[in-house]
């Protein structure tokens, strides 16, 4: 994990044995936007074959296994044989169940991507990597005059090479991590690949856009009733409302235009301890508010104290820096840091990977209060000494436990060893999460204080209790099958959809689309330029669902999101909590489906039943048969007992150090290196 995608910027052009080619006549929009309007292709047009998508054949995708490096040559041959795009008969025979309404690729919106060639960011486009596998896809897919495009090149084409097989895995360079090999070979003068010209286009300016929020649900009132536990030695009382936070009117003001009325619990205990200027770890529920419990408290802070960054200067001294694991999240935390200090002189920068340097650098050195950024750019910047660290005042790791493994953790290290990073006595530094296992508890003492407070809203690790989760036993050729009807039964609904690798993102992605259920995806593989539309397309509506891997499972704040299915369990039971906690955000309920396939997911049964019973769900009693038999009769997972069944682990320090946030033994590493590029 941490495949730092620096590097992957600077990629090998690599070499594809399948290059489909997609035409926009073949998949172009009716008049009215709601005719699929497919032609027939020809049969020796590989990326258009008449084979459908079969379930059980070996040479298929299908039945590839979920690891991504392998043949090339086998896999495209699999893919091009079993994968490509239907001709119109063999969909309509494959398709026998579609639904009226949401069929024809759900009217204008299904199916159909917004144009591109009048976008903002199509101006790199000739610089930007070469291709891949479907390279092809910018010119084929421009849509009509309409600018449409075929939505579901995001399914079936990457845009960092699709189907890469074994290419993917040969990203050079030996540190892939090394924000020094990063800073030094990186955009700078590295000649093994195409730059990384993305530019991101810029956020709406006007305070309707910036201040734009969704309602909270009928739950959020019902936050006041959970459980709060605060550890640690002297920590100051909870506030109950805004006023007593004692902002300034800007902050206030701005409180207000978000929508803000009242306190969510982790905000109750986090902004009175960060403005009494202690170190904190806190555990949340997902959806509860955790951005604004530290952005509030740290702007006042900087309000209050003065700021010193000024425009135009070539090194640049934030007094805050926020790192988080994705760059879709740390795009998100930046949107509200400028929300939350619209009207005052702090200025907020976003940086991360996948996106041009020297643009990010253009914003840092127009001043820089507040540095939000992926840790492998972060690393960067600071190696270009476009940041110097000496002011940093205070050092937000969101999604904390994720910031702290074996992906990021090394490189964490290395921030906090930096020279003129303040040591931990100096700054202070928060930490933020929905799920923290007690390992990498241990782990985050190294960046906290001693006399850090630890602040647990309900069972730390524990899911929302406003997602309905719904476990169904589906075996592995039956998944899909499943998944369309699910669908269809949903309707327009925003649905996300989680699998475990970046080519069956993509592959089921296009198999949907075929289907004719407007889809996109998101994952490592894709272009930023990519992975950003997608995300855009899902959130106003255009493609109601969103095939993701894990790179979209923590932070990601979409409204209207009712449903996550996992058409892939996960392999730890965190991971779980942080998909399923796309929906059911601030007080809103959603729903989770996920399918467990007897032959690969045993191992999560014992803590999925944990989970469950802690969360008020139904409990399938298969499932606990498999949780019993696999864990035998010391398991004990529908106990209610301990609310705070995993709690703050200088409470447990002898003895205990194999136990995830379900208080169970781990049976694997916490977040597994896998082949993702998250920042
Ligand atoms: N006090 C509040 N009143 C109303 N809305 C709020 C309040 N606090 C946060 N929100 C809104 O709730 C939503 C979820 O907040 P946020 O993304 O900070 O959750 P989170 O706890 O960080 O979730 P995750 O664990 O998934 O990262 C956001 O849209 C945010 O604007």
């Amino acid at each position: 994990m941490g495949d730092e995608d620096w590097e992957a910027e600077i990629i090998k052009p690599h070499i594809s044995s399948y290059v489909p080619v997609f035409e926009k006549d073949r998949y172009s929009s009716g008049a009215n936007g709601d005719t699929f309007n497919r032609t027939p292709a020809s049969s020796s047009d590989p990326g258009f074959s008449n084979n459908k998508f079969e379930e059980g054949d070996s040479s298929g995708f299908w039945r590839e296994s979920s690891i991504d490096c392998e043949d090339n040559q086998t896999r495209n041959r699999g893919f091009s044989k079993r994968g490509g795009y239907q001709d119109g008969n063999d969909s309509e025979a494959l398709g026998s169940s579609r639904r009226g309404g949401r069929g024809s690729f759900r009217g204008c919106r299904g199916g159909f991507g917004r144009g591109s060639p009048n976008s903002d960011y199509e101006q790199d486009e000739g610089t930007q990597r070469s291709g891949g596998i479907f390279g092809s896809r910018r010119s084929a897919l421009s849509g009509a005059g309409n600018g449409d495009t075929f939505q579901s090149r995001s399914g079936g084409g990457s845009g960092r090479g699709g189907y890469k097989g074994l290419n993917e895995e040969v990203i050079t360079g030996s540190g892939k991590n090394s924000w020094k090999s990063e800073a030094e070979g990186g955009e700078s003068g590295d000649t093994q690949g195409p730059k990384v010209t993305y530019i991101p286009p810029p956020p709406p300016e006007d305070e309707d856009s910036i201040f734009a929020h969704y309602q909270t649900g009928i739950n959020f009132d019902k936050y006041d009733t959970i459980l709060v536990e605060v550890s640690g030695h002297d920590p100051p009382p909870a506030i109950l409302t805004f006023e007593e936070a004692n902002l300034c009117q800007t902050l206030n003001n701005n409180i207000a235009k978000a929508g803000y009325t009242k306190l969510t619990p982790v905000q109750k205990y986090s902004i009175p301890i960060i403005q009494g200027g202690r170190d904190l770890m806190a555990c949340a529920q997902t959806g509860s508010g955790k951005t604004a419990a530290f952005l509030l408290p740290i702007l006042a802070h900087m309000m209050r104290d003065g700021i010193t960054a000024s425009r135009f200067k070539e090194l640049q001294e934030p007094e805050c820096i926020i790192v988080a694991p994705t760059r879709e999240l740390i795009n998100q935390i930046y949107l509200e840091a400028r929300k939350f200090s619209f009207g005052t002189c702090v200025r907020a920068v976003v940086t991360y990977g996948g996106t041009q340097l020297g643009h990010s650098i253009r914003q840092i050195v127009q001043g820089c209060n507040i540095l939000c950024a992926t840790p492998g750019r972060l690393m960067d910047v600071i190696g270009k000494e476009k940041i110097g660290l000496r002011q940093v005042k205070y050092l937000v790791l969101d999604e904390a436990d994720r910031m702290l493994d074996m992906g990021f953790g090394p490189e964490m290290k290395k921030l906090i060893s930096c020279p003129g990073m303040p040591s931990k006595e100096q700054r202070q530094t928060l930490m933020f999460s929905a799920t923290f296992p007690e390992e990498i508890q241990r782990l985050a003492g190294e960046f906290l204080k001693s006399n850090y407070l630890f602040v647990a809203v309900g069972q730390v690790g524990g899911a929302c209790r406003d997602v309905q989760q719904t476990i169904l036993q589906v075996g592995q050729y039956s998944k899909r099958e499943k998944l369309v009807e699910i669908l269809r039964n949903i309707g327009d609904e925003r649905t996300m959809v989680f699998v475990e690798t970046k080519k069956k993102a993509d592959f089921i992605a296009t198999f949907l689309c075929q289907e004719k259920i407007s889809t996109t995806s998101i994952h490592g593989d894709r272009e930023q330029r990519e992975r950003e539309q997608a995300l855009g397309d899902f959130r106003c509506g255009k493609c109601p669902v969103l095939v993701a891997t894990s790179v979209a499972a923590r932070g990601l704040d979409i409204e209207n999101v009712q449903h996550v299915i996992n058409f892939d369990l996960p392999s730890t039971i965190d991971e779980y909590v942080h998909r399923i906690g796309r929906t059911g955000r601030c007080g809103n309920t959603g729903r989770a489906i996920s399918f467990f396939d007897l032959e690969s997911d045993s191992q999560l049964a014992q803590p999925l039943v944990k989970v469950l019973s802690d969360a008020q769900q139904d409990v399938p009693a298969w499932l606990e048969e498999i949780a019993f038999s696999t864990y035998g009769p010391g398991f004990s997972g529908n106990a209610r007992g301990n609310v705070f069944a995993s709690v703050d682990t200088r409470k447990n320090y002898h003895g205990k150090s194999s136990l995830n946030t379900a208080g169970f033994s781990s049976t694997q590493a916490p977040n597994p290196v896998d082949d993702e590029s998250w920042d």
